[in-house]
């Protein structure tokens, strides 16, 4: 199935890999998931994510909107299962990016999906990028890297690791996985 799972340590670089994959692979689609939390400059609503909040997502949860839902540094994230199950359906190939527990869940509910680890050159490269964004105060940061930890002790769970040296050079080999 045309079913591929992205994940990595916050900071690793995901949001630019799959920036990348929908500038160069229009072919490809790309799940928006729903999220509690703020908006960053430059986010829009609809684009990186469905922003909602608590009360709306806990309904989502309840309805049993998502495929997959997880908490994620003090948020909840969620994937919406009605345009995958479409998208799967009709042979497209999808592209889910979503942290560690989501991509545990899918591989119990869809196990013939494809699972990619997104791995940074080092544990310092790590701490520079996600600091580097400035997107987020020093306790988030350290919130994040806290389960970046966690998330780089679960790499051997994944099919395929790409280290993201490269933008175009990862995004290039993560179409030519969904593709293969
Ligand atoms: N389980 C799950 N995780 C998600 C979903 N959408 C995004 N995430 C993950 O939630 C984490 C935090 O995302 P975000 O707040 O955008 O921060 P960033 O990844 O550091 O840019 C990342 O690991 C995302 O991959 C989702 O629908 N479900
Ligand atoms: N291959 C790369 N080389 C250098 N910097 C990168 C690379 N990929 C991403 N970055 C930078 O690292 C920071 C975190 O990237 P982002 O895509 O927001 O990560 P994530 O979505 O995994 O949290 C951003 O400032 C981004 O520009």
């Amino acid at each position: 199935m045309g079913l591929t799972v992205l994940s990595g340590p916050s900071g690793v670089g995901k949001g630019t890999i799959v920036a990348a994959v929908r500038r160069l692979h229009p072919e490809v689609w790309v799940s928006v998931s729903v999220t509690t939390r703020a908006p960053r400059p430059g986010e829009t609503d609809g684009v990186e994510y469905h922003f909602v909040d608590a009360e709306e997502f806990a309904h989502m949860v309840k309805v049993g909107d998502f495929v997959e839902h997880a908490m994620f540094a003090g948020h909840a994230y969620g994937t919406p299962r009605g345009p995958l199950e479409e998208r799967v359906a009709a042979g497209a190939p999808c592209l889910l990016e979503i942290e560690l527990q989501g991509a545990r869940q899918v591989r119990s509910s869809m196990p013939q999906a494809r699972f990619v680890f997104l791995a940074p050159p080092t544990w310092d490269e790590l701490v520079r990028r996600l600091t580097g964004r400035g997107t987020e105060s020093d306790e988030v940061i350290r919130r994040r890297l806290d389960r970046a930890r966690i998330e780089l002790a679960a790499e051997t769970e994944f099919d395929e690791v790409i280290v993201n040296d490269d933008v175009t050079a990862a995004a290039a080999r993560l179409v030519r996985l969904m593709t293969a």
